[in-house]
């Protein structure tokens, strides 16, 4: 890859030569390592794979029978599925179970914390149901999984004692509905997520796919950073990493390509502001932006009206609430049993304390 390109005017670009040097040392390939190399490297060291799942029957069982049948049946080198059953409304629970995975209901773990919506909740719930030293997080709705994934995802984390936290990458086409678009996917990755990543934290820039749902980390630096409940949850980890860590405990992995159930734009518009607030929490709680007001966190949206007139602009009003909650980190939550599970009280709190004004 060049790191260099002439700009319009003919004067060269390039990425700082930190972004360069990490490009060649932190990023690496799926095939770098097999299955077996890994489960020599592991030494002992458990690994957990947690699937977050809302109302993913269709794609879910695929994807637990993938893992179960390469990377525990075959090769030892998974040791606990655990699918996150996010509030569905459809069979996800009984296919993940019926597939061969652990399952349990989000609202189930730690069940006296307020409970909360939204992915980093179910993500941040399969961290305290789980065991493993190392920790994979696959999304459910994808169609065109492998092994491949986790074994890539695995190979820093087992073979390269620096690494704490690895994202994966890959071609993202936006397919589905008769319409396919090789590199169409990711679109509030790109229009959102990398200009601002690039402008407020450029360190982070050589990540090809920022909001990834694929990755994998060490469970003692998992359980030391805050988890944001909704889809802040990737972009916030990200910060919270480079803030914490430095960019060299961080790597990324080609994964190849990846195909998922795509979002509406609307669905993304809501994910689009959660991200941007995310963002603006940490600008504000790492001192890099002072912000005297706070910003609004109600989203009101625009559908066709199907009610008929009655704002008087023929269109139905969506609002949102995008109050910024998060789950404090779980390592400071005493464990009260030495079930994985039975961990104690943990704050959720409104990230940054900031009442949320209204629109
Ligand atoms: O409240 C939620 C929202 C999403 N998800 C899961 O998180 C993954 C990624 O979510 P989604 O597909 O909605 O995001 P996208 O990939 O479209 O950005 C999927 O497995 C979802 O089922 C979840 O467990 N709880
Ligand atoms: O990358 C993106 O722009 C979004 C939307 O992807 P698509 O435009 O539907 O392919 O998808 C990601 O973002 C979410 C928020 O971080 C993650 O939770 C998802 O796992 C990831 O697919």
């Amino acid at each position: 890859m060049h790191a260099t390109r002439a700009g319009s005017d003919g004067h060269e670009l390039a990425v700082s030569p930190e972004i360069g040097t990490w490009l060649e040392r932190r990023s690496g390939r799926a095939d770098d390592w097999t299955a077996a190399e890994l489960v020599a490297a592991k030494r002992g060291r458990t690994v957990s794979v947690v699937i977050p799942a809302k109302d993913e029957e269709e794609t879910v069982g695929e994807i637990v029978r993938t893992i179960r049948t390469a990377l525990v049946e075959a090769e030892p080198l998974v040791d606990e599925v655990l699918v996150v059953d996010s509030c569905s409304q459809d069979g996800t629970a009984d296919v993940a179970a019926d597939a061969g995975a652990l399952v349990v209901a989000q609202d189930d773990v730690l069940p006296a914390l307020p409970r909360c919506r939204g992915k980093g909740e179910a993500l941040w719930k399969g961290l305290a149901a789980t065991r493993g030293e190392l920790v994979a997080f696959v999304d459910g709705d994808l169609y065109d999984f492998t092994a491949d994934y986790v074994v890539g995802l695995l190979g820093p984390l087992l073979t390269r004692p620096g690494v704490d936290y690895v994202k994966g990458f890959y071609h993202r086409p936006l397919a589905g509905e008769g319409r396919h678009e090789a590199d169409g996917g990711g679109r509030v990755t790109e229009l959102v997520a990398r200009p601002l990543l690039n402008m407020f934290w450029p360190e982070l820039s050589g990540f090809v796919q920022p909001l990834a749902g694929e990755y994998a980390g060490r469970r003692e630096v998992l359980e030391a950073i805050p988890f944001v409940t909704h889809y802040g949850v990737e972009v916030g980890h990200l910060i919270d990493l480079i803030e914490r860590r430095g960019l060299d405990a961080l790597a990324q992995v080609d994964l190849g390509t990846r195909t998922h159930r795509h979002q509406t734009t609307q669905a993304l518009g809501r994910m689009s502001a959660q991200i941007i607030l995310t963002m603006l929490d940490r600008l504000k709680r790492y001192g890099r932006l002072s912000m005297p007001v706070p910003p609004a966190t109600l989203l009101a949206q625009f559908q066709r009206s199907v009610a008929g007139p009655g704002t008087g602009i023929e269109r139905d009003l969506v609002l949102t609430d995008l109050t910024l909650e998060e789950r404090d980190p779980l390592a400071g939550i005493a464990r009260e049993s030495g079930g994985a599970a039975g961990r104690g009280a943990a704050a959720a709190h409104v990230a940054g304390g900031d009442l949320p004004r209204t629109a």
